[in-house]
């Protein structure tokens, strides 16, 4: 299971320029995160302050037991190996071919053989589909395939931990999808918990448990997905949509002149430019590939969620509660699909299931390893309490009990 990751008023400064102060906030073990916040709100550096990378002058960061901030330096090398690391720019070595690169922490940190080390290379060379593109130089690879490269040598020491700074800087629509789903399948597989930072908006409504956003050198908010989602605050709600007009600048602070100057705009009806899409409709959670195992992540998170729920206003409560109902319905359809697709594998052994990614196709090929690992379907679907509400609920009704 992926350790917890526990920050207490955590403060960071660089000489006299202050990033963020007093930032505290737990991420559940194996559970999805996301980190949001306008550019220059020092999210790069949070991470890197996660890793012992960067010193707080105030504060503590809990891993496993451990206070990295006063520990050994022996002990945060330990640590550090708990971690897997997707650098902005996949931070790959341009001398080395992506083989070497990916093999690159087995050979630094373990006493592995040559032959053990190919093993867990290839593994995750496949898992991120990039067969046959092992022996390029990073300069001769797409800045996709960088990425996924960069992943697949974040994975190679089984992190319980992984970091990831802007997955999807830099890549279409289509292969930020690619790369979202592989977070989740990493997930499901080895319930790592997983800090995402990033600036798609996509990303943040599909794909983590929960959500935190810096803004203003503080920690704005962190919970559930459906609380950021359908939250009333402005700057929550500006960087959702992305409207010019609000809280939020082109530098950090904006002026009263220039707040003045947007309000009669707006007044006007002149556009902020921002997408008029409605967040508090929450979209479902990315699920797992089919023939990938349940998130036991997914399961606790929910554990945990409904146990908070009474805390949360009635709009967060309600948008948790659809959300649930909504991922009870899909892995019901999923699990129906599986057992489809299973009858007609026994009916007609020769199409294969399970089969292994093919090698790769060219630039940017997207892996298909995942394809369906029959048997592998969901358990039933369960009941959940919701603790201080009185009875249980069936999983796909949703309760409206409160006033
Ligand atoms: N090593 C450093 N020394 C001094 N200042 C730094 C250092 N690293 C980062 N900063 C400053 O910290 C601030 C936050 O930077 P950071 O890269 O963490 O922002 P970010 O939120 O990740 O931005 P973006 O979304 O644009 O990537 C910036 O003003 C940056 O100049």
């Amino acid at each position: 299971m992926g350790v917890e990751v526990s920050v207490e008023g955590l403060t960071k400064s660089f000489g006299s320029q202050n990033i963020w102060r007093d930032v505290t906030f737990t991420l559940p073990s194996g559970e999805v995160n996301a980190l949001l916040g306008p550019s220059g709100t020092g999210k790069s550096v949070f991470l890197k302050t996660l890793i012992g990378l960067l010193h707080p002058e105030q504060g503590s960061v809990i891993i496993d037991g451990t206070d990295i901030t006063l520990c050994s330096a022996k002990e945060l090398y330990e640590i550090r190996k708990l971690f897997g690391v997707l650098f902005q720019d996949g931070a790959l070595f341009g001398s080395m071919s992506l083989y070497d690169n990916i093999a690159f922490p087995l050979r630094e940190h373990t006493k592995k053989k040559e032959d053990e080390v190919r093993r867990i290379v290839m593994e995750k060379v496949e898992m991120v589909g990039l067969l046959g593109a092992e022996d390029k130089l990073p300069g001769e690879i797409s800045g996709g395939m960088r990425k996924r490269a960069g992943l697949a040598r974040a994975l190679v020491l089984d992190p319980q931990i992984i970091l990831c700074d802007e997955p999807d800087s830099g890549l279409d629509p289509v292969r930020t999808a690619y790369i979202s789903q592989l977070l989740i399948d990493i997930n499901a597989t080895i319930d790592a918990t997983i800090l995402i930072v990033t600036h798609n908006i996509n990303i943040a409504r599909t794909i983590p448990d929960n959500i935190g956003m810096l803004f203003r050198k503080e920690l704005v908010m962190f919970g559930p997905r459906e609380q950021l989602l359908t939250s009333e605050q402005p700057v929550v709600k500006q960087f959702l949509s992305g409207d010019r007009f609000g809280p939020i600048g082109m530098s950090e602070e904006k002026d009263e002149a220039v707040a003045a100057a947007e309000a009669a705009m707006q007044a006007a009806g002149i556009s902020g430019g921002g997408t008029k899409d409605d967040f508090t409709e929450i979209i479902p959670q990315v699920q797992p590939n089919p023939g990938m195992p349940e998130r036991k992540a997914s399961v606790r998170h929910r554990e945990r969620v409904l146990e908070m729920l009474p805390t949360f206003t009635p709009n967060v409560q309600d948008a948790i509660l659809r959300s649930i109902a909504q991922e009870d319905e899909i892995k019901a359809q999923n699990r129906g699909e599986m057992a489809q697709a299973h009858a007609a594998t026994v009916a007609a052994p020769a199409v294969a299931l399970g089969k292994s990614a093919p090698d790769y196709a060219g630039d940017d090929a997207v892996t298909q390893s995942w394809a369906v690992a029959p048997g592998l379907v969901d358990g039933p679907t369960e009941e959940y309490e919701v603790p201080n509400e009185g009875g249980r609920h069936s999983s796909t009704e949703i309760p409206d009990n409160r006033s």
